[in-house]
């Protein structure tokens, strides 16, 4: 019965605890010494891990230095990870009373050590020792599938019409009830759908199966993500010449069942999202399936209704505001072949398609295709893995390419593929830096808004056109600050200060959640003139409704977008144009395509460039190029405000062109100087404890190990602490590794993965991250 690629239940260690396993390979017999435990349980009936998955992980695993397991983990959706629990049996009445009682219900109970007395629990373990009863370890799916009742015909027509003619004649609901089955038709019905179209209870669905009229039966119920009639069928545009010339070289790739991957470097507006399209229905047209992935925040409305316009029912969407169930569900569809094609985020690139034709990756330079914990893989490292497997092509697609993917274009690893000119031929919109040190010593200094800025809202608002107004969030808080000590708010927890909330009036801690009210009184010296500092979305928009007291802003960030489905109906009511402004963080930055906006204005565009990170330049150049793409998409020109303390900046001063090619030679100089990426590999190692000297010790440790054994040509950086060094009382100590080539650096690391396993049980956590994407 057991086949490869199954979940199994296995026993471990002395206590025999129970543990989900998965099956990768059989053979017959062992020469093993020891004694070899049984498998305890099958968990699945069909395997959940193909030939294909397996070999994926065990590369993933060796790759990204993670463990096997979680490699498998991560493939599978959440739902299908185990849940464990202990069952306790009375084997001999002759115990304590607490215990008696304990099972006065039921001989076997479930027991859960943090709910239970510990005076009761001691007894339990005393009467175990002794034999009186019994403890096993179960384990079952985390999540059961949604099940319903349906009822069925169990009689022809001609008898049924006997039953009613037998019926007493005040017997109205058993009638109503005959006559429906009577139209039935042998089909599978939900049995709470009858009882309400029927207006009966479900006694009289009893009597009637008592009678044997019908028959019940449970059966799963798929949830479905979104309504089928929600969606107009849209047809495939006509290309453009340019488009045409794209979607040739591709489609040419196709034909000859060539593993490709090609770069779509296209400007904003150009009209990337179209040649996806094409080149997915090519996919299925050869009966094959097909893979998009997006950035999470760019599944938007939009984007779903471009892709389910044209594909409909065969469309599989995964995405984090699913219910676990939900994403089983679709997981499914997708398993089973009744869904084949699937747009999702980063870990949709796991999904269980069989026979992929073409994978696509729109905005690959998101750093959300990076997985910040383990396994800590990029999506795009699996994309290409998988479009191997399946012979198929991989697109990647960008108006502001990574650099490494822009490199590799260069160096023709990739198809280089442009679309230098936005769909109608219009103009990229015209971009105006504000420089704010001049507009802040012109106004009092806590205002968010430059003259220039407040003159193009008010010219849109009197056309009644739309404007996107995006704060610069990253690496960015706002606090509070005592005017006379300078004391600002900390969490208690964390090196970072707490940020205020005006919604819930509270400070919280975006790190480890801590919340506390917004002090009256300085914590330090008591002086009451601590006052609030740097800028928010909340307080933006009180200032916007201050300025504009008749415009209608939709605010859009982490607060207002955290109930499930919130993002996208603040979005689907912009673009029903309920709204005139829609204020927001990095969130509205991609993606977003509404003809009326024709002013996009960036409130601070430099928070990001203070930061140590040598990404620092390129998230900045790309966001700015990103979000000034949202103006002037349609028929009426745009205009972008971006207003910066660093008008110089060359990040700046190239977003104001939008000019990528020159970003990326300027960019490209000082990564060689420095020796960075894509000149230089990199892999940062992070060592965190709860007592700081252990960490400390722990990563000089494996400092003195990577001396030893790598060449004098690697480069390593630190060891240092964290720019915060302490999140949720854990102190991080890290240090990097930058170098070209080294033979033995794959074997030591493993080594340093293998013993982290020891330390860990001490509290110290190691972690391994290649070609790291955030070095703060
Ligand atoms: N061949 C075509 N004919 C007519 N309209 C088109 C064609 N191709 C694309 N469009 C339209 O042009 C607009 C811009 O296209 P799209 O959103 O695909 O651009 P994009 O390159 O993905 O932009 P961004 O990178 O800014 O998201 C869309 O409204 C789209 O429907
Ligand atoms: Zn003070
Ligand atoms: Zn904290």
């Amino acid at each position: 019965m057991i086949k490869v690629g199954m979940r199994v239940g296995v026993p471990f260690g002395n206590g025999n605890r129970l543990i989900q396993g998965f099956v990768i390979g059989l053979k017959n017999g062992n020469n093993f010494s020891g004694k070899i435990k049984e498998i305890k349980s099958l968990v699945d009936v069909e395997p959940v891990l193909t030939e294909e998955s397996i070999a994926l992980a065990k590369w993933m695993a060796h790759e990204t230095y993670s463990f096997l397991i979680s490699c498998f983990q991560v493939m599978l959706p959440s739902a299908m990870r185990a849940k464990y629990y202990k069952q306790v049996e009375l084997l001999d009445e002759e115990v304590d009373v607490a215990v008696k009682n304990f099972f006065s219900s039921n001989k076997k109970q479930i027991l859960s050590e943090d709910k239970i007395d510990p005076s009761l629990l001691k007894k339990l373990i005393a009467a175990r020792a002794s034999g009186k009863i019994n403890l096993e370890y179960l384990m079952k799916d985390n999540l059961v599938e949604k099940k319903v009742q349906v009822i069925l015909n169990n009689l022809t027509v001609e008898n049924y019409r006997n039953e009613k003619a037998k019926l007493r004649a005040n017997a109205l609901n058993l009638k109503r009830l005959l006559d429906y089955l009577i139209k039935l038709e042998n089909r599978e019905v939900e049995q709470t759908v009858v009882e309400k179209k029927l207006g009966i209870t479900s006694a009289v669905i009893k009597k009637a199966e008592s009678k044997n009229w019908l028959v019940r039966k449970s059966i799963v119920k798929r949830r479905t993500t979104y309504k089928q009639s929600d969606f107009t069928r849209t047809e495939s545009k006509k290309l453009t010449s340019t488009q045409e010339t794209v979607f040739a070289t591709i489609s040419n790739a196709m034909n000859e069942g060539n593993n490709k991957t090609f770069l779509l470097e296209g400007v904003t507006g150009s009209g990337k999202t179209e040649i996806y399209l094409q080149a997915m229905a090519k996919a299925l047209e050869k009966g094959k399936s097909a893979l998009m992935l997006v950035p999470e925040i760019a599944l938007t409305p939009q984007m779903v209704k471009n892709v389910v316009g044209r594909f409909g029912s065969k469309v599989a969407l995964l995405h984090s505001g699913l219910s676990e169930g939900e994403r089983l569900d679709e997981w499914h569809r997708i398993q089973t072949g009744d869904a084949t094609v699937v747009v999702g985020a980063r870990s949709a690139v796991f999904a269980p398609l069989k026979n992929i034709g073409i994978i696509v990756i729109d905005e690959e330079h998101e750093s959300s295709y990076k997985q910040e914990n383990m396994p800590r893989y990029h999506a795009i490292e699996i994309a290409k893995q998988r479009a191997q497997y399946h012979k198929c092509s991989l697109i990647l697609g960008s108006a502001t390419p990574s650099l490494e993917s822009r490199a590799r274009a260069q160096k023709g690893v990739y198809v280089w593929l442009h679309l230098n000119e936005r769909i109608n031929k219009m103009p990229l919109p015209k971009v105006e830096l504000i420089d704010m040190r001049l507009a802040t010593k012109k106004i009092d200094d806590n205002v968010d808004f430059s003259a220039e800025l407040r003159n193009a809202i008010f010219l849109r608002l009197e056309r009644k056109e739309q404007i996107i107004l995006m704060l610069n969030r990253r690496g960015y808080s706002s606090f509070m600050m005592c005017r006379d000590c300078g004391e600002v708010l900390q969490c208690p927890n964390c090196d970072i200060s707490l940020t205020l909330h005006l919604d819930s009036h509270s400070m919280k801690c975006h790190y480890c959640g801590h919340e506390e009210r917004i002090p009256q009184k300085c914590p330090s010296c008591g002086s009451n003139k601590i006052r609030y500092y740097g800028t928010g979305t909340q307080k933006v928009e009180q200032e916007l409704q201050n300025l504009f007291p008749k415009a209608r802003v939709l605010r859009m960030d982490v607060d207002t977008t955290r109930r499930k489905g919130m993002h996208a109906k603040l979005l689907k009511q912009f673009g029903e144009k309920k709204a005139d402004i829609l204020l927001g963080t990095q969130m509205i930055a991609k993606g977003l395509d509404y003809p009326d906006v024709t002013l996009v204005g960036v409130l601070n565009a430099d928070t990001a460039l203070g930061l140590a990170d040598f990404r620092a330049s390129e998230r900045t150049f790309q966001l700015l190029t990103q979000v000034s793409g949202r103006a002037g998409r349609a028929d009426k020109e745009g205009k972008v405000i971006i207003q910066t303390f660093n008008p110089e900046h060359y990040a700046l001063q190239l977003a104001k062109k939008q000019d990528y090619e020159s970003f990326f030679v300027r960019e490209m100089n000082i990564r060689h100087q420095n020796g960075y990426p894509p000149y230089f590999y990199t892999i940062q190692i992070t060592a965190s404890a709860k007592e700081e000297g252990l960490a400390a010790k722990k990563i000089y440790q494996i400092y003195a190990e990577l001396k030893d054994s790598l060449s004098t040509k690697a480069i390593i950086l630190g060891p240092t602490p964290k720019a915060i060094v302490r999140i949720n009382n854990q102190f991080y100590y890290q240090l990097i590794i930058k170098y070209k080539q080294e033979s033995n650096l794959s074997t030591v690391l493993d080594a340093i993965l293998q013993k982290s396993q020891k330390d860990e049980r001490q509290g110290i956590l190691i972690s391994i991250d290649k070609e790291p994407l955030n070095f703060i």
